[in-house]
């Protein structure tokens, strides 16, 4: 199969961020993505309706008229989230979802939550709205290690935050462990959970092993080839509770090689090449429309894009993209670590 024609792909799990880094890294989604679930963490985090009401005009008015790309909003959930503001968000039909950060749990996490108690009144209020809620599942207990905190999450947090929200829609974002897909298998339709590309391709090993690579270091941090391996299984087997958010994360190279590097890979630039290289190494490709473009797009009641992107296999290798320039910082792209051959086709729009 060297071309396929697959309904246009989203993402439903994206880093924007704002201001000079939006203008930089926003193109590259909305050349090939028809909607993108737009993460709040921001600093300050996105928090109210109104908040997510303004950072959608500001991604609005940086996409420029004609774009084709639609921003879906999310609240960053805290414990002080006023129920009402929630309902007004969840009736704006801007805002898609509510957003967990255990405190401490990732990048701008610290407004997050520490009391899951306190949170419960909101939970039901969304259970009651049918509005989702994303959840960056790991525990940030010091005393559970770091390769474990999604497992423990699931054990300690998640199960006990389902049973006692039964109505919830739950979706564990950027999932990382052969736990966590069989939680989200085995869990019946509230459930779904989003893949990156980058944990299809990773494990810990092309992390430390070596030498350090840290812009291979993201949270949920990568884990033992096993996990991998059951993450693409998960992705290719084409199961509706499965789908793409690339948790495409920018930080400027400084940032990221560093004493103390952040977290979070840029795949914005080539996440679907990356995505197709696994499907097609796996034998899936029929898989592919269902994981980018379908699966997502039902588990949040929206139909698949009506428009279509087309991607070619080429025999040469296509060369990594070069790094996104903000001001003077350049933020480096995800680098799979082997040779891409598919390359798309029909953009939505000129980069
Ligand atoms: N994934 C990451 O490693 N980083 C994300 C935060 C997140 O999604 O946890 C970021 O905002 O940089
Ligand atoms: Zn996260
Ligand atoms: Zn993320």
């Amino acid at each position: 199969m060297t071309r396929l024609s697959l309904a246009r792909p989203d993402d439903w799990h994206l880093h924007l961020r704002d201001g000079a880094m939006m203008g930089a890294v926003l193109p590259h989604s909305a050349a090939v993505f028809g909607r993108g679930l737009i993460m709040p963490n921001l600093v300050p985090p996105v928090v109210t309706a109104a908040d997510a009401a303004a950072y959608r005009d500001r991604i609005l008015a940086e996409l420029g008229p004609g774009a084709r790309f639609t921003p879906l909003m999310t609240l960053y959930l805290t414990e002080a989230t006023d129920l009402a503001d929630v309902a007004v968000a969840a009736a704006s039909g801007l805002v898609k979802a509510v957003k967990l950060y255990p405190a401490g749990a990732t990048t701008n996490s610290h407004a997050g939550v520490r009391d899951f108690d306190r949170i419960a009144p909101v939970l039901e209020r969304m259970a009651e709205l049918d509005l989702p809620l994303c959840v960056h599942g790991e525990v940030t207990d010091p005393a559970v290690d770091i390769f474990d905190r999604e497992a423990v999450f699931i054990e300690r947090i998640l199960e006990p935050l389902r049973r006692r929200h039964e109505g919830l829609r739950v979706v564990m974002e950027h999932v990382t462990t052969s736990d966590g897909v069989a939680y989200v298998r085995h869990g019946g339709p509230r459930i779904a959970a989003t893949i990156t590309a980058h944990h299809l391709i990773i494990n810990r090993n092309h992390i430390l092993a070596g030498g350090i690579r840290p812009h291979y270091y993201c949270l949920p941090v990568a884990k033992r080839e096993t996990h991998r391996r059951a993450l693409v299984d998960a992705a290719t087997s084409g199961e509706a509770s499965f789908f793409l958010g690339t948790d495409s994360a920018p930080h400027a190279d400084g940032a990221k090689i560093s004493a103390c590097g952040c977290a979070g890979c840029f795949t914005a630039p080539n996440a679907i090449e990356c995505v197709a290289a696994v499907f097609e190494a796996e034998g899936r490709l029929d898989a592919l429309e269902a994981f980018i473009s379908l699966n997502g797009a039902a588990f949040y009641g929206m139909a698949a894009n009506p428009d279509r992107i087309e991607l070619e296999r080429v025999e040469i290798a296509q060369p990594l993209p070069g790094p996104v320039m903000v001001g003077g910082d350049a933020v480096s792209v995800f680098d799979p670590g082997f040779a891409l051959h598919w390359r798309i086709v029909n953009k939505g729009v000129d980069l």
